[in-house]
C-alpha cells in the first residue's frame, strides 16, 4: 500500500467552472472532476470540454486528478473517454462497475483512445450488483490492461438501489463497506468512502468520518470545499499514535531485539506485524507534514 495521502477526495460537477478553478488552490488531497451524476444532460458537452481543458491545463499541484466519465453504455461515456482519456489525469472513474468484465472492456477502450500508461481506474461500487461481485471486480487488478488500483463507494446510488436508509452509523450499509473493503485490500487497492449529503451538519459528518477511518478506507468522498478541513483532520494519524508508532519501531531495532518476534512496550504486547502497521503510519504522517509545509 502506498502512503500517499488520500484523505479528502472532493467531487465538483465539471460543469461548475468556478469550482474547477477553486479546486487548483483547495487543502483537498484528490479532486474528482465530475461528467456523471453532478452535471445534467444539457451541459454535458460544457462539462466535457471544460474538465478536459483543467486537466490539460493542469496546475493542481500535489492533488491527485480524478475525472469521473459517464458510464460507456451511455449516450455521453465513449465522446467522454475520447476528450478526457488522452488528457491524462491521474485516475479515471467509472461509475457504476457492475462486474470485472466492464473494467476489461473499459481498459480496451482507454487503450484505443490513447490513454498514457500512468492513467490509472477506479471503480465506482455502488451497483447491488458490484456488492455481490465485488471480490472478483477487485481481482480485475491482476489484469494490466484493466488499470484498476481503486474502488470509490457510492452511497446514494445504492441507497437508491437498494432501499437500504442512509442512516448514522450506516447499519444497513456496513456489510457492503466492508466486503468491499476486504476485497480491495486482498488485491492491494486504494479505497475511499462514500459522501455524507448534510452538507450543514458538521457534526455527523465528522462522526462519519472517524468511523470509516477506523473500518479502514484511506479516505472520504467530499461535496463541498466545508468538509475538506474536517475530514484531513479525522484521516490525519494523531501525534500520539505517531509517537506510539516510533516507539514501536525503534524498539524493534534495538540489537537485542533483533531476533525476537513479539516485545512487551510499556506495558503492550507488540509483534513485526505492529512495526510493518507503525512504518506505514510513520509513513503516511510524514507525507502530510511534508504536503503541509508551506511554500517558501
Ligand atoms: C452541493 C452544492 C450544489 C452546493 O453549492 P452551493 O450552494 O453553490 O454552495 P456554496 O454557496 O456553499 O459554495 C461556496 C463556494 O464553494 C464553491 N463550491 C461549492 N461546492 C464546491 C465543490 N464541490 N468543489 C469546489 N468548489 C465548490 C462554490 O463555487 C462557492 O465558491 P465562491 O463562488 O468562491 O464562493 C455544491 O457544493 C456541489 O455541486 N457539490 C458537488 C456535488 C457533486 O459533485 N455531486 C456528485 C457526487 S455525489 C455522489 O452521488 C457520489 C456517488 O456517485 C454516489 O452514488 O454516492
Ligand atoms: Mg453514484
Amino acid at each position: 500500500m502506498s502512503n500517499r495521502p488520500r484523505r479528502s477526495v472532493l467531487y465538483m460537477p465539471g460543469s461548475n467552472a468556478r469550482a474547477l478553478e477553486k479546486a487548483r488552490a483547495l487543502p483537498a488531497d484528490v479532486v474528482i472532476l465530475d461528467l456523471e451524476d453532478a452535471v445534467a444532460p444539457d451541459a454535458k458537452a460544457t462539462a466535457r470540454a471544460q474538465v478536459a481543458a483543467a486537466v490539460t491545463a493542469g496546475g493542481f499541484g500535489h492533488r491527485e486528478v480524478v475525472a469521473r466519465i459517464n458510464g460507456l453504455e451511455t449516450p455521453w461515456g465513449m465522446a467522454d473517454l475520447a476528450a478526457i482519456a488522452a488528457t491524462g489525469p491521474d485516475v479515471i472513474l467509472i461509475p457504476k462497475v457492475n462486474k470485472s468484465d466492464d473494467l476489461i472492456a473499459a481498459g480496451r477502450a482507454l487503450a484505443e483512445a490513447g490513454t498514457p500508461g500512468r492513467t490509472r481506474v477506479w471503480a465506482m461500487m455502488e451497483t447491488p450488483l458490484a456488492m455481490l461481485n465485488a471480490a472478483t471486480i477487485a481481482a480485475a487488478a491482476a489484469d494490466p490492461a484493466t488499470r484498476l488500483s481503486g474502488f470509490v463507494m457510492g452511497t446514494n446510488d445504492l441507497a437508491k438501489e437498494t432501499g437500504a436508509r442512509l442512516v448514522p452509523g450506516r447499519a444497513p450499509m456496513n456489510s457492503w463497506l466492508m466486503t468491499c473493503l476486504a476485497a480491495a485490500r486482498a488485491h492491494g487497492l486504494v479505497i475511499i468512502d462514500g459522501v455524507w449529503n448534510e452538507i450543514a451538519d458538521e457534526a455527523g459528518f465528522i462522526r462519519e468520518c472517524a468511523e470509516a477511518r477506523d473500518m479502514g478506507f484511506d479516505g472520504k468522498t467530499l461535496i463541498h470545499p466545508n468538509q475538506i478541513a474536517g475530514c484531513n483532520a479525522a484521516f490525519s494519524p494523531a501525534e500520539t499514535e505517531v509517537a506510539w508508532a516510533r516507539k514501536i519501531i525503534a524498539a524493534f531495532e534495538q540489537p537485542e531485539n533483533a531476533a525476537k518476534g513479539a516485545l512487551q512496550v510499556e506495558g503492550r504486547m507488540v509483534e513485526r506485524l505492529h512495526a510493518d502497521m507503525a512504518r506505514r503510519l510513520v509513513g503516511i504522517a510524514e507525507a502530510i507534514a511534508e504536503r503541509e509545509i508551506p511554500a517558501a
